[in-house]
């Protein structure tokens, strides 16, 4: 029997415990015995649960897990950056493999873990952590061995698609849709760092790095959310034929490469613009195997649950690669000359800024209220640049890269 130390049963906990529970007679005919969810812990041992689960199973100490030598996996799947840090770590340095989830996690300690599992000779594995349900960083990390990565890119946030899905297709209002996406356990604990795109920040970072094989640092990737759209931006881009998706994409150049998280319209035809509610969709390109394109349930208890187990499938198989996957390439970034068309829309129509926005713009389509623009191929620094100068506020304007 492999037992299985699970800590934290949320959202995506509960899906692991329930797929389990019902795929239990298949999984034991694969690997040849059974995975059993031996300790469970939680913060709040006395709330009422949805799932149902051995006596005794629930602990509230982190210990009776790490000291426990039957326990050779453990399954993070906390909202808690700094405890799981603390927890992952110890279980590592105790030889028991990782299945992670947590993104923030991933992204804050991802070098540190990676090596540290690789000393140890045990699995990391964080397949959930990036596109849900979506088998991303499996197939990423073969092709590392096979390609060169020059480009990633993707929808990489179930809460922002499935707002921004319904904000055009339906004519919802941002904050009422927002809280739908919560009630259905697709929005973080803090939905900021879902509409604000720090959750896809995180994610990019993840595959950022392993793409180029070397550091992509949160702090290397350009970052705006979609918490400004309002239902004026949404009928100008409606006109254009287009819709917004959060896109996070690390491109590489002939010198250095780009990082950014940016709202991105794109033409209703179009593949992103398929991709809808909290789907997500990643588009790869290796040198030898061109582009690849995935695409699946972004979020949510079982598609997060499913991804989870098959990183502990893999682990119990013996399948995965124990061997860091990060590279140690020095990279440059070029954000600074990162250039595109975009739209833009300031919340305040004053002729000195209609006027100060003559220089970058190539369409005027709205100075009534609202002005928006669409610019010219311009460097984003450029325009970030002209908004500080003339003194807008963060929440007073909204821009969009425009993607062909
Ligand atoms: N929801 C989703 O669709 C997806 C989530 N993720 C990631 O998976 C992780 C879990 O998400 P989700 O299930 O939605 O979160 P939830 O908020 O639903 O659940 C979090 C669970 O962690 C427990 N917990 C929190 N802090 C601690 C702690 N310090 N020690 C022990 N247990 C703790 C909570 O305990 P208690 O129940 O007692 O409060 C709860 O059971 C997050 O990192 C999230 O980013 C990744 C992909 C998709
Ligand atoms: N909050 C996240 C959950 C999955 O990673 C999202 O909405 O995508």
């Amino acid at each position: 029997m492999i037992n299985i130390g699970l800590l934290g049963l949320g959202v995506v906990g509960t899906g692991v415990v329930e797929i389990l529970e019902e795929r239990q007679r298949e999984i034991s005919l694969l690997v040849g015995e059974e995975i059993n969810i031996k300790k469970v812990l939680v913060k709040n041992v006395n709330k009422k649960r949805d799932v149902s689960l051995k006596q005794n199973t629930i602990v509230s100490n982190f210990e009776e897990i790490l000291n426990d030598d039957e326990i050779t996996i453990v399954i993070e799947v906390t909202s808690d950056i700094d405890k799981s840090y603390e927890y992952i770590k110890a279980a590592l340095n105790k030889g028991k493999s990782v299945v992670t989830a947590n993104k923030a996690l991933v992204s804050k300690y991802f070098e540190e873990l990676s090596s540290l599992a690789d000393e140890k000779g045990v699995s990391f594995l964080y397949e959930a952590s990036v596109g849900g349900g979506i088998p991303i960083i499996k197939p990423l990390k073969e092709e590392i061995i096979l390609n060169e990565i020059t480009d990633v890119q993707g929808i990489l946030n179930g809460t922002c698609n499935y707002i921004l899905t319904r904000m055009f297709n339906e004519g919802l209002d941002y904050s009422e849709v927002l809280t739908n996406a919560q009630e259905l356990g697709y929005a973080e604990m803090n939905p900021a760092a879902d509409v604000e795109g720090d959750d896809t920040l995180r994610k990019l970072r993840i595959l950022g790095s392993l793409s180029l094989q070397g550091k992509v640092g949160e702090e290397d990737i350009i970052l705006e959310g979609i918490n400004k759209i309002t239902s004026f931006d949404v009928r100008q881009i409606k006109l254009m034929q287009s819709t917004v998706k959060l896109i996070g994409e690390v491109m590489e150049l002939d010198d250095g490469y780009n990082a950014l998280v940016l709202p991105t319209i794109v033409k209703n035809n179009s593949y992103f613009a398929s991709v809808n509610m909290a789907y997500n969709a990643v588009i790869f390109k290796g040198d030898n195997i061109g582009e690849l394109k995935f695409y699946g349930s972004g979020a949510g208890k079982l598609p997060t649950g499913d991804a989870v187990l098959r990183d502990v499938l893999d682990i119990a198989l013996g399948y995965n690669r124990k061997a860091n996957p990060l590279g140690d390439k020095t990279l440059k970034n070029n954000n600074s000359e990162f250039k595109s068309k975009f739209y833009l829309r300031i919340s305040d129509s004053t002729e000195k800024i209609v006027k100060s926005l003559e220089d970058i713009s190539e369409k005027v389509l709205s100075t009534k209220e609202n002005i928006a623009i669409l610019t010219r191929e311009i460097e984003l620094k450029k325009i970030m640049d002209t908004i500080s100068s003339l003194g807008i506020e963060k929440d007073e304007y909204f821009i969009a890269r425009i993607l062909d």
